[in-house]
This record gives C-alpha cells, structure tokens and sequence, in this order.
C-alpha cells in the first residue's frame, strides 16, 4: 500500500493550511474523498440522474440500476447473504435510531435489560437511553479496564436471560480498543438477546464480515470511509428486518394504500421512505470500489502501525497523557491524549497553526470523559493516506505546543 500515491487520488492534499501542507488526522470524525469518488457523482448528476423504482424511461432504469448496483456493493464488502438485508440511511446515528425505535421498542418491556459499555458514543446510547425510558426496560452498563477494554468475563456476568439488546461499538472512537463482537455476540444469543453493532469506526478501517460476527445489526456511515455525507447503513438478519416496523414512513416504502390503512413493502425498502439517499448511496458503492481495490486488510495494518508509532513518539514526550491500550497492545488507527495542564481545544489550536488537523472535545462520549476524569480530550485518527511524516509533523508540532504553553520539553 502507498499512502504517497493514494494521497494523488484525493485534490484537498493541494490545500495549504495557514501556509503549510494539510496533516489531516480527524479522519474519525469524517474522511477525505477520493477523485474517484467525486467523479462518480459527477457522472452520476450529469448522465444518470432521475428518481428511481418507478420511472420507465431512460434515465430512471439507469438511476435505480446505479442505486441497486450500490446496494449490491455495500453486502459484498460486509459479506451480507443478500443485498436486501442493505437498508440505506442517513448514517450511523439513523441505522441506530432506526433499530432501537423499529425494533427495540417493541421487544422491550418492564424488567429487560439493555446492555452496554459507558464509552459507546452517544448515537449508540442514548437511543438506548430513550427505548429503556420509553418501555421500562433498564440499562445495565458493563464495567471498563484501566485502558478502556473489556472483559469477556464481565460480559458474562451482565447478559442474562433479562437481557433483550446488546449495544456495542466495534472499534471506541475515542480509546481505539477493539472489542471481541464475535464472543459477545455469541453471549447474547445464548441468552437470546440481539447484538446492536456501532461498525462506525470498524467498517472504514478493517475487513468487515457480517456474517462471522454472526451480529444481528451492524451500522456505519459512508463519510467516514470515503464517501459522501448523507449516506449511511443497516445491515439486519433477515428475521428481524422483516418484523421491525419502520420508523418513517411516506412515498416508496409502501405496497397498498387505503384511506385508513397501508401496507408496506419488504426490507429494505420499507425502511427507504421517500426520495432515497440516491447519489449518496451511488457515492458509498464508489468510495467501497476504491477501498477494496486497496485491500482492507491493507488498511487496517496501515492505520494500526501509525496508530502504534503516534503512541511510542508520544510517550517519549513528558506531560502528555495518552488514553487506551498501551504501547503494543491492539489498537486501531487513532490516538486520544491530553497535554497535561493544557486545554485540548488550546492544543488542537496550536497544531492547526501548524496544519495539523486533529479533533478536540468529549466526542460525543460525555459519560466515557467523566469516567476518565477529564472534561474533553484532543484526538489523531488515521487513514490511508496519512504517512509518517505526518505523524512527525503532529509530533513537532505538539512539542512546540508544548513550549508555547510553558512546558520545559522533555
Ligand atoms: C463510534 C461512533 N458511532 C457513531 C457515530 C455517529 O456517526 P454519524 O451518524 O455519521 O455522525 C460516530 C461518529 N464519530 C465522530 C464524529 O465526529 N467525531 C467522532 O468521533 C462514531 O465514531
């Protein structure tokens, strides 16, 4: 893989920032977009470009074959069975909603547990929050280790016969730590609980196989792994997709309309009510080529060595704090750290003078923050086109933070 010659692919990498090259490392909060990507859409809007399923003319065979052809692309590269267990939303926080609202809720009653780590982001926990405030069901939150992981024997403990959802990120968006979904899964179906998979910060970054997570949902956003915003999915075992409810509804979804009742279609369509996220799932089937043509496997080593190496150069640094798995233990491809006695909004500012671009605050894990006795934190997250050189630049430039905020370096 050559990061040197992907980073051709992608023009923002001609962007100067405050007169110097761009170091973009938030790419877990969103990615840059490949030529390939934006020329598809291009294409897309300039050749193809209609509503689709109903229309019989020209335009509109060639939109739906596109939107279906992208639907098609999204369950090879999660090795879904069939593409219909696909459902296009907005992104992950939507997929989750949709799940916790369509499905949970109807399944939830007095005396259920819901069970889930305290570092989920808040799209996986608070529609968890609102579905055990809706239907009496309660929360039951698994414990943490020192760097955030967690114990398969803990998890053990928490799943019982009470428990009916299991709410779980693949990857934490803030420590880095992979969590062992396969065993959880495994967990919650012996105790007949479904298994909620935030794949937000996994999909992009690693070989996603749906089916040997043997996971019952699994959601992840396509502006994260370089599609457009706007585009999201659902990926749900045929059983459940078929008796969830949707959680819109309008033109599109439906079969049979009477003035008091209406039937729907089959998943996924009944979950795609309206004008569907047509160029944006266009976009996702494009960025999904780029990233298989490179190799995810590829991908995952590529971010989890600058990952490691960000962490070693970091530890070298008196005063930084540097938060999840230590050196050498698995982690995916971001770093979240502190400089101690300095604000992390104060740090992020002083690496973007240097065109580093890194992501500060709570990240939307409010709970996870407190748990860490820190109100916000700065963060580097990775991609394929990211380099060593731009973690020596991160690194020189968060050692003249350091210096501008009165630390001696160390
Ligand atoms: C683990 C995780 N789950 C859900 C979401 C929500 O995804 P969305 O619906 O596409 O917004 C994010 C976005 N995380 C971040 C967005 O900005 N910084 C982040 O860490 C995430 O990292």
């Amino acid at each position: 893989m050559n990061p040197l010659a992907i980073r051709e692919d992608f023009p923002i990498f001609q962007e100067k920032i405050n007169g110097h090259p761009l170091v973009y490392l938030d790419n877990a909060a969103t990615s840059q977009k490949p030529r390939q990507v934006l020329d598809v859409l291009r294409r897309y809007y300039e050749s193809e470009n209609s509503n689709v399923h109903r229309g019989v003319h020209t335009l509109g065979t060639r939109a739906t074959e596109a939107y279906e052809g992208a639907r098609e692309k999204v369950a090879r590269f999660i090795n879904a069975p069939s593409p219909y267990q696909v459902v296009f939303t907005r992104g992950t926080t939507e997929s989750i909603n949709m799940v916790a609202h369509g499905y949970a809720r109807a399944h939830l009653q007095p005396g259920d547990e819901i069970v889930l780590p305290p570092s989920e982001h808040h799209s996986n926990l608070i529609p968890w929050q609102q579905a055990a405030r809706a239907t009496g069901a309660t929360l039951r939150y698994l414990p943490l280790q020192e760097d955030g992981s967690i114990r398969l024997a803990d998890v053990e403990a928490a799943v019982t016969d009470r428990t009916k959802v299991v709410a779980i990120a693949h990857v934490s968006n803030v420590l880095g730590t992979v969590n062992p979904v396969r065993e959880i899964a495994a967990i919650a179906h012996r105790h007949g609980a479904v298994i909620v998979v935030d794949g937000a910060q996994s999909v992009p970054h690693m070989p996603t196989d749906v089916q040997d997570l043997d996971c019952d949902f699994l959601a992840f956003s396509g502006h994260k792994m370089l599609g457009p915003t706007g585009i999201g999915v659902l990926y749900g075992k045929p059983s459940l997709l078929a008796e969830m409810e949707p959680t819109y509804f309008g033109g599109e979804m439906i079969d049979i309309v009477e003035l008091h009742e209406s039937t729907w279609k089959e998943a996924p369509w009944k979950f795609e009510g309206g004008t569907p996220i047509i160029a944006g799932a266009i976009g996702l089937g494009a960025a999904i080529e780029y990233l298989s043509n490179i190799g995810m496997e590829e991908i995952a080593k590529h971010d989890a060595h600058l990952a490691d190496l960000t962490v070693q150069r970091l530890a070298e640094i008196e005063g930084v704090t540097v938060y999840g798995p230590g050196p050498g233990k698995p982690r995916a491809g971001l770093v979240t750290f502190n400089l101690d006695g300095v604000h992390p909004h104060d740090v992020a500012t002083v690496l973007d003078a240097a065109g580093v671009a890194v992501r500060a605050g709570h990240h939307c894990a409010q709970p996870l923050m407190r748990i860490l006795h820190v109100g916000a934190t700065a963060r580097a997250s990775f991609y394929l086109y990211n380099t060593e050189d731009d973690v020596d630049a991160f690194v020189a430039a968060l050692k003249q933070a350091k210096e501008f905020f009165g630390h001696a370096i160390g």
